[in-house]
Parts: structure tokens; C-alpha cells; sequence
């Protein structure tokens, strides 16, 4: 069967009046889905796409600043937070293992997410929740009020994603809910392009990387891309897939929370950013955001039971979400490796 990201229409559960039989055949199709893609495209998610746009125009106005200017938004490894230039994180270190263009992903990125003050009735640690830092008005005048209008919205689709999710998983309908009031999330701005005099190989056997090969560490990730190649998604059988969304579709895929969740039932698939080379030598450039929707940093997160099949054991142990993150972290961001096993064979073993 020729590989496809399923495209799903979730109206039924965005809208109030969406009855029981058409949210069945909504959570049926994701169950679908999950099992075995791992990415779906879904429509009807009711995101304007004034707000889309507006979130492209804030990352062409901050991405557009000079590298110095940008550099100053930067913060320590461990703060996952402002800017990130290129050639300073490595995502396939974030599965353990080193490939060979060690800390060279040329994205470039800016993170926002919920911080300690967002939450001043709970004693949350900051380390889990750190302050934003926001470009000032002066180099980026409507930056933040474009994120934070898109940060919003994509809040809402993770979320009634994750009552799908119950559904599909016919678990009480605010079993996510119970692990999320207080979420890590994060918007994960990316920008792919080559810093200037860069020079690629046209012979495509550079190991040029945009964002190297990865699975997301949370539950559930709503990503918003432009219409630029260079997406792909590994299959069951262990080939790349180019993957880019059809016009007015969000990307969601699932994270390693919900693999562990399930036992395996539903897949983190991995994941990996190669933007096309053109024929003058460079890159053509694209931009996503990738919207994390993580869980509260102190839920633990142990193998649901009813999605332990006949005659199989939890492939995972319990872990909390704080300490499942910081681990993804301290190898993306600060180049130490992380233990995952199963993940990194997966990877070594695909062709392309
Ligand atoms: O740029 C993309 O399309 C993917 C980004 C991604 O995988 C991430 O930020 O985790
Ligand atoms: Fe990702």
C-alpha cells in the first residue's frame, strides 16, 4: 500500500453540536491512524487561517533579524527557551545516538511555552517552567502577540485531540485531562535555511541535516508547516516518506508519552528534516512550529492497562513526565546522549 499521512476531519469534536455517531467515527479513524502511521493531517480543527498567517509573518519578522540580534535571545542549554541558532542542537542525540554530523542541525528556533507564572496558585518548579524571554518590540514589534494568539489555539487542538484520544482508547473521557491542568507546553518555532556562504555538495551526498531523526518526547504534537519539502516520517518497514501538509491541515503526531501509554499500541514516529537542496547550492527555505503538548512535569505516566495485549508484558517502566523530558532535553540541547534503545536501532536501521 503506498504510504500515506491520513487526513482527518475532527469538526465533530471541535464543534458543540457534534453528535455521538459522528465523534465515533472521528475517534475510530484517529485509533486508525495511530496504530499505524503516527501522523495524521487534520482538518476542521477551526484554527483561522488569519492566525496561521499571522504566526508565518511573525516568524519571517524575528527569523529576518541579523545573527547577532538574534543571539541575544539566546538562553543556557538546560532553559528551553528564546533562540537556538543553527548548528547548535543535535535532535538525534535526543535518541542516543551519534550520527555523524554531531550538533550540525541547521534549523534554527525560538521557544515559548507556559511558564511558573502562568500557574501563581501552584508551586510548580521552574525548572519545568521557565519565563519566557520575548524578542523586544523594537527588532520584532508583533511577534509576541501573533505567538501567543497561535499558541492559544494550537493549545486547543492538542487538547481536544487528547479527548479523542480517550475515545479511541475508550478511557474515561477526561483521562488526559487529569495528567495536563498544568501541561509543559511548548511552541517550538523553526526555521530552516543555510547560513550565508554555506557550501552544499549537489551530488547529495552531504549529510546536510535540517533537523536530525527524532521522535517527540511528549504526548502529542500539533505542528504547523509550510508547503516547503523536506518533512519526512519514517514507515513500519523502515523507509523515509516526504510528508507536507495539504493546504489548511495541522500535522499532529504522537510522543513518546502516549507510545509508553500504550504500550506500544500506538506509535512516537520518527521524524526528520532534510530541506531540498536547489540547483544554485542552496536550500530552499522553510519554516514550521511544533506545538508540544508534554503533561504536568510531576504525572507519572505507566502503561495503561487495558492496552496491554494477550500475553504481553509493559515494555516501559513508570516514568514522570519532568524527568522523561529533561533527559530528551539534556541530549538535544546540551549534547549529552540519552538512553533510548529502542528508538535509535529503528533509526540505524533505515535506509536513506
Ligand atoms: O519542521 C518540521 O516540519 C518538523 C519539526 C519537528 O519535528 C520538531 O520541531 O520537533
Ligand atoms: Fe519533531
Amino acid at each position: 500500500m503506498p504510504f500515506a499521512v491520513p487526513v482527518v476531519d475532527i469538526g465533530a469534536y471541535v464543534q458543540q453540536d457534534g453528535t455521538p455517531e459522528q465523534r465515533a467515527i472521528v475517534a475510530a479513524a484517529i485509533d486508525e491512524a495511530c496504530r499505524t502511521v503516527g501522523f495524521i493531517q487534520v482538518i476542521g480543527h477551526g484554527v483561522p487561517t488569519a492566525l496561521t498567517n499571522g504566526l508565518a509573518e511573525a516568524i519571517d519578522e524575528f527569523f529576518g533579524l541579523n545573527l547577532q540580534v538574534k543571539k541575544a535571545y539566546r538562553t543556557p542549554p538546560e532553559v528551553n527557551r528564546g533562540y537556538t541558532a543553527p548548528k547548535s542542537e543535535s535532535l538525534s542525540l535526543s535518541l542516543g545516538y551519534e550520527s555523524s554530523s554531531r550538533m550540525k542541525d541547521f534549523f534554527e528556533a525560538f521557544n515559548v511555552g507556559l511558564a511558573k507564572s502562568d500557574f501563581p496558585n501552584l508551586s510548580v518548579d521552574s525548572k519545568h517552567y521557565p519565563e519566557n524571554v520575548w524578542p523586544s518590540t523594537e527588532h520584532a514589534p508583533m511577534f509576541k502577540h501573533r505567538v501567543q494568539s497561535y499558541f492559544v489555539e494550537a493549545g486547543r487542538v492538542a487538547r481536544t485531540m487528547t479527548r479523542i484520544f480517550a475515545d479511541a482508547l475508550s478511557l474515561p473521557p477526561d483521562f488526559f485531562e487529569a495528567h495536563t491542568d498544568h501541561s509543559i507546553d511548548v511552541l517550538r518555532m523553526n526555521n530552516y535555511a543555510l547560513p550565508e556562504g554555506t557550501e552544499v555538495r549537489l551530488d547529495g551526498k552531504d549529510d546536510l541535516m535540517g533537523m536530525g531523526a527524532h521522535t517527540d518526547f511528549g504526548i502529542v504534537t500539533v505542528l504547523w508547516a509550510d508547503q516547503v519539502r523536506g518533512l519526512q516520517v519514517l514507515d513500519a518497514q523502515g523507509s523515509w516518506h516526504d510528508v507536507s501538509p495539504t493546504r489548511g491541515a495541522l500535522l499532529i503526531n504522537l510522543g513518546d508519552l502516549t507510545a509508553r501509554w500504550t504500550n506500544e499500541r500506538w506509535t512516537s514516529t520518527l521524524h526528520r528534516v532534510k530541506p531540498p537542496i536547489l540547483e544554485n547550492g542552496t536550500v530552499e527555505r522553510r519554516r514550521s512550529a511544533a506545538y508540544f503538548h508534554d503533561g504536568n512535569a510531576e504525572a507519572l505516566i505507566t502503561t495503561i492497562p487495558s492496552t496491554i495485549a494477550e500475553g504481553q508484558a509493559p515494555l516501559y517502566d513508570p516514568i514522570t513526565v519532568g524527568d522523561h523530558i529533561a533527559a530528551k532535553l539534556g541530549g538535544s540541547r546540551a549534547g549529552r546522549r540519552n538512553e533510548a534503545g529502542r528508538e535509535t536501532q529503528r533509526v540505524l536501521a533505515a535506509t536513506g
